[in-house]
């Protein structure tokens, strides 16, 4: 189930808010410019679906998305606990970074946590299988696929050059939950 934590940017140690209710964590996240929304798809997928038919799937919204947002392209990413490289492609994202384009992520199966730094507060967002979550460019956040990771992801793009980060050069992700 799709769940928000708010904390202090410096008190890891509880949560101010902890909610499990989407119109509660759409209402909080909103509040500061992150888009949290429930997606359905056109037509059921079939286990092993391939990435065009997840696509025309969801052809609907990512084709609004990409009209108001300017996004130029989408791919589809998706991991699994067996892949060879999980460890190095879980460190990739664990660190604090920014994108010089909005980060648009919908996931079409399984969980990620995204957590996302701003206005002194620090937001866990336990995304789930229908979550959309849009994290406005220029925002610090990082991104825990955890150790079993089990994922599938539409990710949409502005820049052609595909996925680009800007470490911030901040720990501050080593002192806040992790997916476990
Ligand atoms: C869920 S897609 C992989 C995560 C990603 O692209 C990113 O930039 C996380 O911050
Ligand atoms: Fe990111
Ligand atoms: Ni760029």
């Amino acid at each position: 189930m799709s769940e928000l934590k708010v904390f202090d940017e410096g008190d890891a140690s509880g949560a101010r808010v902890h909610t499990r209710d989407f119109e509660a964590i759409r209402r909080e996240l909103g509040a500061v410019g992150i888009r949290f929304e429930r997606w359905e798809a056109r037509q059921p997928l079939k286990p092993g679906a391939s990435q065009a038919e997840i696509l025309e799937a969801y052809g609907e919204p990512v084709e609004r998305l990409k009209k108001e947002r300017g996004f130029k392209t989408a791919d589809v990413l998706s991991m699994v606990p067996e892949h060879p490289d999980k460890v190095a492609l879980r460190n990739k994202f664990l660190h604090e970074h920014t994108h010089s384009e909005d980060e648009v992520r919908f996931f079409v199966e399984g969980q990620g946590l995204f957590t996302i730094h701003k206005a002194g507060r620090v937001y866990n967002v336990l995304c789930e299988k229908g979550d959309l979550i849009g994290v406005p460019d220029g925002t610090p956040h990082w991104f825990d696929m955890g150790p079993q990771p089990r994922f599938t992801a539409i990710r949409l793009f502005t820049h052609t050059e595909g996925w680009v980060a800007h470490p911030t050069g901040s720990d501050i992700a080593t002192r806040f939950p992790r997916f476990e």
